[in-house]
């Protein structure tokens, strides 16, 4: 039987927070999250997203609208909250900005992090899940991608603040065994709650390939720029691996139970499916499941970006017990009913139950 937490989520109002949130509930462990909400639909009132997480679980969630930067007001939640462990995604996660802002990233998401874990230790807390990323391992030497292969040569700022945790976390761990964390390195995130209720809503602009083509198949952007049609892949264009959401939170609730059970100081492990998918077959699967046409435009590659880069899950798998549920054909079935449902994305002003700052 998996032993039942209090967690503290960071960016639990935001696209994977509040899928993990929803598992973490119908796990049965007891939900603290907080957001600043620079990314994700909310107020001093609540969030949406974590709204419908309640009634999608019929669980209550406590809320703050709290910032990792103020390290006095996530004291004040850990005083009032008995957190057995901490999921962290809270963070600034846009390539383009962090090229053009490095010090607003390395602020959030380093010194976010250092203040976590900071008041973490205060409160004897040591147990953490982070939210790390497959852009830690940069260009791939080789295919499928393991947990050991060399990570840091990245190219990107965000991508260089996923790093330099993991390192921050192996000197953390090094130097004081009672640690206990777990780095999950995602592949690429795609989908939504099957019942439509929650989805990718956010609040910058966005260029990542599913969410531009769902809005695209909604007629609100003309065309789906492809870029690069002359990698050396199959059909030219870039390979990855698309992840359900779904499957995303079952492995952060997998390591969670991990955490519980034993004492392993830090682990990494990849999240993904296993499975190298291109830009077209992506397009192709979404017209074909959505019964939409995609009008595409091949430009030139963007700067930044990789050939192809797809996991070994097989770690996760064996220590974990974790497993991918879903088909890319269900990614983009539940990607387009959440933006079908809900084609302006969440309510932009509404109440919600959701106890904020200890009150209903
Ligand atoms: C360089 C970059 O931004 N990398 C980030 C991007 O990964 P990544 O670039 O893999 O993810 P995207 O969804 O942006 O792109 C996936 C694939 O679609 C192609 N594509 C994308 C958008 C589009 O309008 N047209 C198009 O052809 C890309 O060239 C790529 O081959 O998001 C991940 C999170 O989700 C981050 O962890 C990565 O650090």
């Amino acid at each position: 039987m998996p032993k039942l937490k209090t967690v503290l989520v960071t960016g639990g109002a935001g696209y994977i927070g509040s899928h993990c949130v929803v598992d973490l509930l119908q796990a049965g462990h007891e939900v603290v999250a907080i957001d600043n909400f620079a990314n994700a639909v909310g107020d001093e009132e609540g969030s949406p997203a974590l709204r419908r997480a309640e009634t999608i679980t019929g669980k209550n969630i406590t809320f703050y609208k709290a910032d990792v930067l103020d390290k006095a007001q996530i004291m004040k939640i850990f005083d009032r909250h008995s957190i057995d462990c901490v999921i962290h995604f809270a963070a600034l996660k846009a390539v383009g900005e962090s090229m053009q802002q490095p010090l607003l990233y390395y602020q959030n998401n380093l010194l976010g992090m250092l203040n976590l874990l900071e008041v973490m230790r205060s409160h004897n807390c040591y147990q953490m899940v982070f939210s790390s990323s497959c852009t830690v391992y940069g260009e791939p030497e080789y295919l499928p991608i393991t947990e050991t292969h060399p990570t840091g040569k990245i190219t990107n700022v965000y991508g260089r603040t996923k790093y330099f945790i993991e390192e921050m976390l192996k000197d953390l761990s090094a130097a004081d065994e009672k640690w206990n964390i777990i780095s999950l390195r995602y592949f690429n995130p795609v989908g939504a709650h099957p019942s439509g209720m929650i989805g990718e809503d956010p609040t910058k602009e966005f260029t990542n390939l599913m969410p531009f083509m769902a809005q695209v198949a909604l007629g609100k952007k003309p065309v789906l720029t492809v870029f690069g049609s002359d990698y050396n892949t199959p059909d030219g264009t870039g390979v990855r691996d698309y992840i359900h959401v779904m499957d995303l939170a079952s492995g952060h609730v997998a390591a969670l139970n991990l955490l519980s059970n034993n004492h392993i100081r830090l682990k990494v492990y990849n999240l993904g499916t296993g499975k190298g998918v291109s830009v077209k077959e992506l397009v192709n699967v979404f017209e074909k499941v959505t019964n939409t046409k995609i009008p595409l435009k091949y430009v030139e590659r963007r700067l930044g970006d990789i050939t192809a880069m797809w996991a070994d899950a097989t770690l996760a798998k064996e220590e974990l017990g974790w497993t991918t549920r879903y088909s890319v054909e269900e990614m983009c079935t539940d990607f387009w009913r959440w933006q079908t449902m809900n084609p302006d994305g969440y309510p932009k002003k509404s109440k919600t139950s959701v106890i904020v700052n200890g009150k209903s």
